[in-house]
C-alpha cells in the first residue's frame, strides 16, 4: 500500500485522514508514527499560513511530499475566536475538555440564535522543489448549551452542524466525514488531483507516494 505523510500529532485528525484516503489505497502516516518529538511552531495568523508552515517544514525535513491540516472553530459572537488558537484556547496543554468548558462559559448567557459558529480547516500539500497548494473547507453550525456525544474530538460535543439536531460527537465517523470542514478541504485537494489525473497521472503519483 502507498503511504502519505500527514504532518500532525492530533490522533483525531489522523483517524479522519486515514478514513478519507483509504479509498485511494493510500495509508496515512503521521508524526505520531514517525517522530513524536517533532514540534512545529504555529506562528501564522491564518489557518492557511499555519497549514503551509507545517507542510513545508516537514516536506523539507523528510524530502517527500507532505500534507498538513490547520483547523479550528470560529464563533461569531466572540469575533471569530478561538480561531487559530482553538487547540490552545484554555492553555498550552491543548486539553479538549478544558477548551470546551471555557467556550461554554464564555457563551453562558448567549441565546441560541446568536450561537452561530463554523469549523474551518486549511489543508496544505507541500512537495520538495514545487509550489505548495492550500485549500480551505468550512462547516457551519451552532454551539450547543451543553456537551453531548462521545464521537470525534475537540469541540465536536458542543458543535451542532447546520441542518442537524445532534452535535458532531453524536454523528458517526462516516456521517462526520461526509459533512466536515476537513472533508470539504480534502475534496478540493482531490479536485486538484483529478485535474492531474486527467492529464494521465494517478492520484498516488501526484503525491509521489507510489
Ligand atoms: O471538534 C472538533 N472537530 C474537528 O474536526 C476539529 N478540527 C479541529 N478542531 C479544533 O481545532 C484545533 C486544531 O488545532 P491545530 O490545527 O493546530 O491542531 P493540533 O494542534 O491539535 O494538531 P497538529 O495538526 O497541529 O499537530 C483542535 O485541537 C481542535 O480543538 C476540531 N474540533
Ligand atoms: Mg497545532
Amino acid at each position: 500500500m502507498k503511504e502519505l505523510i500527514v504532518a500532525t500529532k492530533n490522533p483525531g485528525k489522523v483517524d479522519e485522514f486515514r478514513q478519507m484516503f483509504s479509498k485511494y489505497d493510500i495509508y496515512v502516516k503521521s508524526l505520531l508514527d514517525i517522530d513524536r518529538s517533532i514540534d512545529i511552531e504555529e506562528t501564522g495568523s491564518t489557518f492557511e499560513e499555519n497549514a503551509v508552515i507545517k507542510a513545508e517544514a516537514m516536506a523539507e525535513h523528510f524530502g517527500v511530499p507532505v500534507v498538513a491540516d490547520d483547523s479550528g472553530l470560529e464563533v461569531d459572537v466572540l469575533n471569530g475566536e478561538p480561531g487559530v488558537y482553538s487547540a490552545r484556547y484554555a492553555g498550552i496543554e491543548k486539553d479538549d475538555g478544558k477548551n470546551t468548558e471555557k467556550l461554554l462559559k464564555e457563551l453562558y448567557d448567549v441565546p441560541e440564535e446568536k450561537r452561530t459558529a463554523r469549523f474551518v480547516c486549511a489543508v496544505a500539500v507541500a512537495r520538495p522543489g514545487e509550489s505548495t497548494f492550500v485549500r480551505r473547507g468550512t462547516c457551519e453550525g451552532t454551539i450547543a448549551i451543553e456537551p453531548q456525544g462521545t464521537n470525534g474530538f475537540g469541540y465536536d460535543p458542543v458543535f451542532i452542524p447546520e441542518g442537524s439536531s445532534r452535535t458532531m460527537a453524536e454523528h458517526s465517523s462516516e456521517e462526520k466525514n461526509a459533512i466536515s470542514h476537513r472533508h470539504h478541504a480534502i475534496q478540493q485537494i482531490e479536485e486538484w488531483l483529478k485535474l492531474k489525473a486527467n492529464r494521465g497521472e494517478s492520484y498516488a503519483k501526484s503525491f509521489n507516494c507510489e
